[in-house]
């Protein structure tokens, strides 16, 4: 790329200053320290501020530093102060000398009107680390069956094909439904956007629809679904409602926090029967709302399990489940209940009109699941697209006779705990009693179905329930099939090219060598039952969690796009406007940053840049926002008071591309993050999901579950934590077999991140950045080539940057966060995403920030409101959790690890504050030391 300067005058016209680009390029460069310390403390090289933009040689005696400016004639108090200050830079420390060093910033820059960058100067190479032949693992996303083959109430079928215009089943749902129905325990992992929702709630309604007499909302809560964001509540119960419209007698109620506590109360009080919610929210009404009861509840749902449980809201789950068995139990001690059954006993006469008849059970009761309702059992379902140890050990502690439902293909298994070889000889008795009667007719799995060599034995009775075995296909790693049967990313070459051609020329080779599906033979030995204590189900999890393979809709085409620091910031402007403005059909997208700091100054930074309009500065705390819930837009008429007067001066024509200006582009902008008050975050999702096309940036508070139709590019701008991470931010596209594109940066000391991923047999394409920067010629028409509509663009959005204090303050603090976050990496990724590896420097340049990492540092410590403590915690804290009586701490798997721990601070890092340590702890640690 060339050594490109240019001088872009925004608003005067001023006449160049000679720049000798070398002495400023080496000026602006930054030795670098291998620990960053943001503190406040000098860790790199500083570059005098007096010298930005200046012919100034460096190598002249420092006695002889050159002066500000002289002040013109109408110099004001405040140029005598720059001066002052620029003068006897020693006498000033600390906030004082902060402030006027800021003042000085806005002000000289506002003065010169000239902007000279460096985009394209020592960026390091961008390595071309090609394409390995990774085998991904699929799944079939539609099963070829209708819900009509489905044995559940003809109004569901009809009110799903009409009112939600669903006719065929998708694999999740057609495995796991009849295993629901039957009222077993599931653990079901199933690729993103993959219809999980649909395949719990439809037997949870036609399990509770089935129920005589009627049950209506005073009748209790009947099933307990817990999710982990609200976004995540508010879309599962809106699916409910949808769900529930032929029985209208059933209520589903929504728990999600942000709400005032008391309208929730009333709703509870009201009564309903299917309460969806977040775990935090669920357990501060179980504290403090008496009507909320859980006697009743048959049946509990974990929704993105893995993610409740790395939140750290494991506690809060482990209080659920207690909650639910302690209300069981309390309720099951009823005398007046005790004394009815023992004269119901006594009497042939059935007159309790509550309890169903024997002859009506028999014909009415169609599923299990209605049973469990009507019993003091609990079914419990676990479900997402990934699993961790901790999952397992939670189905450990939660389930009974689990089964374990898993859709990738080549390993597509329903593990029966039941299939125990030890469960079988205990229960031959039963055994045969089950096998010599008729087989129901809607037989859960249809023989087809089944893919291996089924042998008597393998039809087991439910343990439990007395029922017939749910079949399905064995996985490969039960049986001793070794890791070579399938080509792994581990064994395969490298392949240079990464043309499709190659890449399935080596698959096709891979492919001859073992078939897709592998058929396995059980045999039939006896074995002693203290050798076989794991079930198949725990072996079939155990598995799939070792293998740590990653599922993602094929229908996504992954890329990677290696970026040098500094151009990051451009090249992210130049895909939305590619993708969501230059794309005729209308694109929608979006962006995963790492902190919500990152995300509320990227998208007010890019708007005000790009569309032309002046967005309003938000303070924190929400002073200075937009109208609650509005996507954000120009509103130049309050601006006024919020901007530095200076500004006015140099408003940049845009209708004048001489000048520098850029042509300003109609573009929707939205943001999402953790800390949002509640109505607004709700009102973005909802505006989001309705919008044609738009621009959400947000944290991973957006990663999970969401389900956003026609979002068909998803940009990770910051590298995820994990591969898991990667997995659920790239399924925001392509749901239920949709199109969709995912894009990841990388900086070039990141590329061997792909090799991670590859691992986890995630395949992705190296894109081109040759012509990247290209779309931004479409902002600014009189650059002569990308390169230089990339520096127009850079320009503008570091003028932006530097227009104000509170912008200034925010970049800063956004830049801040970053580096804290990047270096807070789990120790799984830290090789590849290695905070040492970091130029702050160029780093700053991606945040459209001019000033030396220490200033930067020093500026945001000084920062009043970075004194508050994060509000929006999502862990409970030991304090709280003292005051919770009856809920003791349950241990679920490694959560002691310092690992876990590590990641549990992260994740809460990266969504819900700036992933700064508490001060108070600081303070803490700090008094230690003196000590
Ligand atoms: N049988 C079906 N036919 C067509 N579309 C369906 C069907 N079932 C569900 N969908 C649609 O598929 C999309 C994804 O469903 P859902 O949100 O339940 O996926 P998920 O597996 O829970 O994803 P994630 O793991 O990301 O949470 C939704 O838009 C839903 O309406």
């Amino acid at each position: 790329m060339d050594d490109l300067q240019l001088n872009i005058q925004i608003g005067k016209k001023v006449k160049p200053k000679s720049f000798t680009a070398k002495n400023a390029e080496n000026a602006g460069e930054y030795k670098f320290v291998p620990k960053p310390q943001f503190a406040g403390k000098t860790i790199a090289r500083k570059r005098p501020q007096h010298l930005v933009g200046k012919n100034i040689k460096l190598d002249a005696p420092q006695s002889k530093v050159p002066k500000l400016s002289v002040p013109d004639k109408n110099s004001t108090s405040l140029d005598k102060r720059l001066q002052d200050l620029s003068e006897n830079k020693g006498k000033y420390q600390g906030k004082d000398y902060q402030d006027l060093n800021d003042e000085l910033q806005v002000k000289q820059k506002s003065k010169s009107g000239t902007w000279i960058s460096s985009l394209f100067k020592n960026n390091p190479e961008v390595p071309k680390i090609g394409q390995r032949a990774v085998k991904p693992l699929v799944e079939k996303v539609f099963a070829g069956k209708t819900f009509t083959d489905l044995n559940i109430h003809p109004h569901s079928v009809a009110n799903l094909q009409q009112n939600l215009g669903l006719k065929e089943l998708m694999t999740v749902q057609q495995k796991a439904i009849p295993v629901i129905l039957q009222g077993r325990d599931v653990l079901i992992r199933s690729q993103t956007g993959s219809g999980k929702t649909l395949a719990y709630a439809l037997p949870v309604i036609e399990g509770l629809q089935a129920i005589r007499p009627k049950i209506n909302r005073h009748d209790g809560i009947r099933t307990v679904v817990v999710v982990p964001t609200r976004e995540l509540a508010v879309q599962t119960y809106e699916l409910f409602v949808k769900l529930v419209k032929p029985f209208t007698w059933l209520v589903p109620g929504l728990l999600s926090g942000g709400q005032k506590r008391k309208a929730e109360k009333a709703r509870l009080r009201k009564g309903l029967n299917i309460l969806i919610g977040t775990p935090g929210r669920i357990n501060d009404h179980l504290r403090h709302t008496q009507s909320l009861n859980f006697a009743k509840t048959g049946c509990l749902i974990l929704d993105e399990a893995d993610r409740l449980l790395d939140m750290g809201y494991e506690k809060d789950v482990a209080a659920i489940v207690k909650a639910i068995e302690d209300h069981k139990k309390a309720s099951t001690y009823n005398p007046l209940a005790l004394m009815k059954q023992n004269m119901k006993q006594n009497t042939d006469d059935i007159s309790e009109p509550q309890v169903p008849s024997e002859q009506e059970t028999e014909s009415d009761i169609k599923h299990k699941l209605t049973e469990v309702f009507l019993s003091k059992e609990r079914q419990t379902i676990l479900l997402s697209a990934t699993l961790t140890k901790a999952v397992e050990n939670l189905a450990g502690i939660t389930m009974a006779d689990p089964v374990f439902v898993d859709t990738s293909e080549g390993r597509a298994v329903v593990a029966d705990s039941l299939k125990d070889k030890n469960v079988v000889n205990n229960k031959m008795l039963e055994k045969i009693k089950e096998e010599n009667k008729p087989k129901p007719e809607n037989s859960p799995v249809e023989e087809s179905e089944i893919n291996h060599n089924k042998t008597c034995d393998e039809k087991k009775v439910d343990k439990r329930k007395g029922l017939v075995e749910f079949s399905g296909q064995n996985h490969r790693d039960l049986f001793d099939i070794k890791a070579e049967s399938t080509p792994m990313a581990n064994n395969t070459e490298d392949s240079d090219s990464d043309s499709d051609y190659e890449y399935f020329k080596v698959q096709k080779q891979l492919e001859s060598k073992k078939p897709a599906i592998v058929e396995v033979k059980v045999e039939d030995k006896e074995e002693p039952a203290t050798d076989n204590k794991e079930s198949i189900f725990h072996k079939a999890v155990k598995s799939a969690i070792v293998e740590d393979e990653l599922v993602l809709p094929a229908s996504v085409n992954q890329t990677f796009l290696i970026v040098p620091m500094k151009l990051r910031l451009v090249t992210l402007c130049s895909l939305i406007i590619e993708h969501c403005v230059l794309n005729k059909k209308g694109g929608k997208m979006i962006v995963f940053m790492a902190t919500l700091e990152m995300v509320d100054y990227h998208s007010e930074l890019i708007e005000s840049v790009l569309t032309g309009d002046k967005v309003k500065v938000k303070k924190k705390n929400g002073q200075g926002k937009k109208a609650v819930g509005t996507k954000r837009k120009a509103d130049d008429d309050n601006n006024e008071s919020d901007s530095n007067s200076s500004d006015s001066d140099y408003k940049v024509d845009y209708n004048n591309q001489e000048e520098g200006g850029l042509v300003p582009v109609d573009l929707e902008m939205f943001s999402l993050h953790g800390s949002m008050p509640h109505e607004q975050r709700m009102e973005v999702f909802k505006q989001f999901r309705a919008a044609r096309n738009g621009v959400l940036i947000c944290t991973d508070v957006a990663a999970r579950g969401l389900d956003v139709p026609r979002v068909d590019l998803v940009l990770q701008y910051c590298a995820p934590a994990s591969a898991t991470d990667y997995v659920h931010r790239v399924g925001r596209t392509g749901r239920a077999a949709q199109v969709g594109a995912a894009v990841m940066f990388l900086l070039p000391s990141e590329a061997e991140f792909v090799r991670h991923l590859e691992q986890k047999r995630i395949r992705l394409r190296q894109s081109d950045e040759s012509k990247v920067l290209e779309p931004l010629r479409s902002v600014a028409p009189t650059a002569a080539n990308a390169a230089r509509a990339a520096i127009a663009v850079q320009s503008k959005l570091e003028y932006t940057a530097h227009s104000s204090k509170e912008w200034l303050a925010r970049a800063s603090r956004a830049y801040t966060s970053w580096v804290r976050f990047y270096s807070g990496y789990p120790r799984e990724v830290r090789q590849w995403l290695d905070a040492k590896q970091l130029h702050l420097g160029h780093a700053a340049k991606a945040f459209a920030l001019r000033d030396t990492p220490a200033v930067l540092a020093r500026r945001v410590k000084n920062l009043p409101n970075m004194k508050e403590k994060p509000t929006n915690r999502l862990t409970v804290h030991i304090d709280e959790e003292k005051k919770r009586p009856g809920f003791p701490r349950m241990k679920i798997g490694g959560y002691g690890s310092n690992v876990t721990k590590k990641q549990c601070s992260m994740h809460t890092a990266s969504e819900y504050d700036s992933g700064l340590p508490p001060l108070e702890q600081v303070q803490k640690q700090k008094k230690r030391k003196n000590k």
